[in-house]
C-alpha cells in the first residue's frame, strides 16, 4: 500500500467533485491510502507537490484542477505554467498524475470530468500509480 495526495486547485466545485470521485476511486482499488488538499488555483498546484514531496510523508501525487478558457491570454499561462510545473517535477522523480483539465467550456469539462465519461481524474491516478511502480522499479 502506498500513500497519494490528490492536490487539487478548487475552481469549480461540482468538477473537482467527479475529477476527484474517479481519482479516488483507482487509488483505493489499488489497495492505497488517500488525502486530499486544496489550493487556490492550478498554478499553486506545482508548489504544493514541491512541498509536500520534500515532507516525505506521500509516496505519489495527483494533481486535479479545472481551467476553462476566458477572454484573456490567462487561459495559456495557467494551463500552460501549472502542467510544465507538474512535468518539472515528475522530471526530478516525483510521482504525479495530471489531472487538470483545460477546455474550451463547460460541456467539454463535464465529459471529461464525469467517471462515468472521460473519467481524467482516475486516468490521473493510474499514471501517477504507473509512475510509482517505475520509480520502485527503478530504484531497486
Ligand atoms: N482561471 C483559473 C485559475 N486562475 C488562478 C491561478 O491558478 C492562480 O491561483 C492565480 O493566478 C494566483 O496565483 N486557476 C484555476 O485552477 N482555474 C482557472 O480557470
Ligand atoms: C482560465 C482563466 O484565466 C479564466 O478563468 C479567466 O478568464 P479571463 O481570461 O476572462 O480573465
Amino acid at each position: 500500500m502506498a500513500k497519494f495526495l490528490i492536490v487539487e486547485a478548487r475552481f469549480y466545485d461540482s468538477y473537482n467533485d467527479m475529477l476527484i470521485a474517479g481519482a479516488r476511486q483507482s487509488l483505493e482499488a489499488a489497495g492505497h491510502e488517500v488525502e486530499v488538499l486544496t489550493v487556490p488555483g492550478a498554478l499553486e498546484i506545482p508548489g504544493a507537490i514541491a512541498m509536500a514531496a520534500e515532507s516525505g510523508g506521500y509516496d505519489g501525487f495527483v494533481a486535479i484542477g479545472v481551467v476553462i478558457r476566458g477572454e484573456t491570454y490567462h487561459f495559456e499561462i495557467v494551463a500552460g505554467e501549472s502542467a510544465r510545473g507538474i512535468l518539472a517535477l515528475t522530471m526530478d522523480g516525483i510521482a504525479i498524475g495530471n489531472g487538470i483539465l483545460t477546455t474550451e467550456n463547460e460541456a467539454q469539462t463535464l465529459v471529461r470530468a464525469d467517471p462515468g465519461q472521460k473519467n481524467k481524474g482516475g486516468e490521473a491516478a493510474k499514471a501517477a500509480m504507473a509512475l510509482l511502480e517505475l520509480r520502485d522499479r527503478f530504484e531497486r
